[in-house]
């Protein structure tokens, strides 16, 4: 696979997918918040919901529009004049405009055949643009479509004028190399810019957004923290660190801001976010494994693949069952406690049993308690060696 360098668009969809998760719910207040932490972040998109649910979520869209942010917000609508109109309600320029493409979905939910979706996308479309709205054609069931299908549609689209075609994995049934082939394959069936859309049912939406961009898709459709459907969607932090990671490519999101940005999502989802979860897990950049934090200690680039200051973040060792010495006196050190090699041998035995004792990490403080312990008893060893030395000496001259 060839190497990509250049600007790929992340669209965020966390308040409109992301809110389809079970349970989530946000308030206005809180999707305005999200809206304007997602600007600061620096995406591209903010797809911030679907009109046709109501009136109040057309409020919402509404007052994020009257942001007047920086990325572009759009709306999702279905297939039909009604949606299209909710979403100019809600004041947005520019809208998604879903059509299924596996013929299972087209016949289960709009009766149709491909021919015949592609006469109701140049009506809905044309509808919309005639509006004054810019459109990006939703590619629903895209993974289980015949690309020749979505040619056909994205063809009748096209000649609307429209933006973007989004390539849906909607059930999170592709694997990276499927997925790469897809998008190889469907660059041959359409010129629209190709925006891929990844569920994460076996775990590999980001895999499979870096392997769609790899094959030429050049937007990202991503969640804050994965939030969405059933398994939820790509997760946004991870595709804005790893695609210039990975895939030679730039993005305009700030990565100093996503922690604050998921904390924010997380709060409003009442979620928590999982400490080994990747780029703003509490705990990526926790090291309690000796060999890692001598390594660390001596030379960063030991055990380090991802810098935590590109994050704002830093490292941090702790101490447990699986410490070493070096990490006992790196800690010891940072509280002015000098240990010499038999000492912070001492120092660790302790706390090491501690640590299997109570199941968990041994806090600093109680670590540095410890070894003022050895410190004292050391020196009081060495006090008392002494007179019993110089009494030695004089019983045995
Ligand atoms: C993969 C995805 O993420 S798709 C997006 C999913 N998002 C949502 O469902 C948003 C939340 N949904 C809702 O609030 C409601 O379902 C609404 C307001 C959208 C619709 O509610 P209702 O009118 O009660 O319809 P209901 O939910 O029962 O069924 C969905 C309808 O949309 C139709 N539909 C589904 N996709 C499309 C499409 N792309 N184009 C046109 N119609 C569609 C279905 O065929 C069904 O039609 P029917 O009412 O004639 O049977
Ligand atoms: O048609 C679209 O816009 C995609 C909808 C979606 O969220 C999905 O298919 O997973």
């Amino acid at each position: 696979m060839e190497a990509i360098s250049h600007r790929i668009q992340i669209n965020d969809t966390t308040l409109r997918d992301g809110e389809q998760a079970p349970g989530v719910v946000f308030t206005l207040a809180e999707k305005c918040a999200i809206a304007r932490e997602l600007s600061q972040a620096g995406v591209d998109e903010i797809e911030a919901g679907t009109p046709a649910m109501g009136e109040e979520v057309v409020e919402g869209i509404a007052a994020i529009v009257s942001e007047d942010l920086s990325p572009r917000v759009t709306a999702w609508c279905r297939l039909n004049e009604a949606d299209v109109d909710a979403a100019l309600r809600a004041g947005v320029k520019h809208v998604n405009i879903s059509a299924p493409m596996s013929r299972l979905q087209m016949r289960v939910k709009l009766k149709a055949e491909p021919d015949e979706v592609a006469a109701r996308v140049t009506r809905v479309i044309g509808y919309a643009r005639d509006k004054g709205l810019e459109v990006a054609l939703g590619g629903e069931d895209s993974s289980r479509a015949d690309l020749r299908d979505i040619g056909l549609i994205a063809g009748a689209a096209a000649k609307l004028g429209v933006f973007r075609l989004r390539f849906a994995d909607t059930l999170g049934l592709l694997d990276p190399f499927s997925t790469y082939e897809y998008i190889k394959r469907l660059r041959d069936e359409t010129d629209l810019p190709i925006e891929f859309h990844g569920h994460n049912d076996l775990g590999l939406a980001t895999a499979n957004t870096l392997a769609a961009i790899r094959a030429g898709a050049s937007a990202a459709s991503v969640t804050v923290l994965g939030l969405g459907e059933r398994a939820g969607n790509a997760p946004l932090e991870e595709i804005a660190v790893a695609l210039p990671r990975t895939a030679d490519a730039r993005t305009g999101v700030d990565p100093t801001r996503l922690m604050q940005l998921c904390e924010r999502v997380a709060d409003a989802a009442r979620e928590k976010i999982p400490r080994a979860k990747p780029i703003v897990g509490a705990d990526i950049f926790t090291h309690e494994s000796g060999i890692h934090v001598a390594g660390l200690l001596t030379d960063v680039r030991t055990y380090q693949g991802l810098d935590p200051a590109l994050l704002g973040r830093g490292h941090r060792v702790v101490i447990g069952t699986h410490s070493g010495v070096a990490a006992v006196r790196s800690v010891c050190a940072s509280a002015g406690l000098d240990l010499d090699g038999p000492a912070a041998a001492a120092v660790l035995a302790r706390v090491k049993a501690i640590a299997k004792q109570t199941k968990t990490l041994v806090p600093d403080a109680r670590v540095c308690q410890v070894a003022r312990q050895e410190i004292a008893r050391r020196r009081e060893a060495e006090t008392s060696e002494s007179p019993r030395a110089s009494l030695d000496l004089r019983l045995h001259p």
